[in-house]
């Protein structure tokens, strides 16, 4: 297991001014160091007061690319398209914001083949993957059921791939493209943001039991070779 580190704030909003500002120094890094970036922002309501924050950052935005680390096979615009989020926070600003899935495939699997075939050419490994965690241990969009391998045993060179969450999620009962785990654990960096104690006892449960831990956030860290840091606000 890697390095993890705990970084709790008293809340949501605390947590999301910290957060952004460590995005902002990984970008800047990257941007240093290769003259671009490229990200991976997750779906969900916890990020987005850290979109807010991010994107009031003077980077060279131009140079920034990103992508989501998942998305909901929904057209372009649906509230529960996470590109959409990412876009209403980021395009302004010039970031390319790229999406991983698109209205034209006929399932979720050929949707994840398509997805990985047009982000081959993406400077991989991606400087940084922020994740969220939801309270079923799933990560990304790797969840339990008959796709779960297709995504945490995935080849080094496959990224992401369709899945479809069995049970499906009740807020998003939808398939996806999601990062496969080993797209996610070659990431430079690896950063986790969450809130409430639920998910807390269950990360913590997770790095108890490593590898063999049933969720996916747990198979994530335990793959994951670069330290981590969980962000946490009540
Ligand atoms: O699109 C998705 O489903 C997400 O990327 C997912 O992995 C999310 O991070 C968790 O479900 C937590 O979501 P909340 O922050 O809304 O609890």
């Amino acid at each position: 297991m890697t390095e993890i580190e705990w970084w709790d704030y008293d809340d949501a909003e605390e947590m999301a001014a910290a957060v952004a500002g460590d995005l902002r120094f990984v970008i800047q890094s990257a941007l240093d160091a290769r003259g671009d970036a490229i990200i991976a922002l997750p779906g969900g309501s916890t990020p987005l007061p850290i979109y807010a924050a991010l994107a009031e950052s003077e980077l060279a935005w131009k140079r920034v690319t990103i992508i989501p680390t998942d998305d909901r096979l929904v057209p372009m615009g649906d509230k529960l398209s996470n590109i959409t989020a990412i876009a209403k926070a980021f395009m302004a600003r010039g970031a390319r914001v790229y999406p991983i899935t698109s209205d034209a495939a006929e399932d979720y699997r050929a949707a994840g083949q398509a997805a990985d075939a047009r982000l081959r050419d993406l400077g991989w490994p991606l400087d940084l993957v922020l994740l969220g965690v939801g309270e079923d241990g799933h990560t990304a969009s790797i969840f339990p059921g008959d796709d779960l391998a297709a995504a945490t045993d995935a080849k080094s060179d496959a990224r992401v791939v369709g899945v479809k969450p069995d049970p499906m999620p009740a807020n998003a009962p939808v398939a996806r493209v999601t990062l496969t785990l080993p797209a996610i654990a070659a990431a430079r960096t690896l950063t986790i943001a969450v809130t409430g104690q639920a998910k807390r006892d269950l990360i913590e449960q997770a790095i108890e039991d490593g590898a063999k831990s049933p969720h996916p956030i747990g198979k994530v860290l335990a793959a994951a070779t670069v330290p981590i840091d969980i962000h946490w606000a009540p």
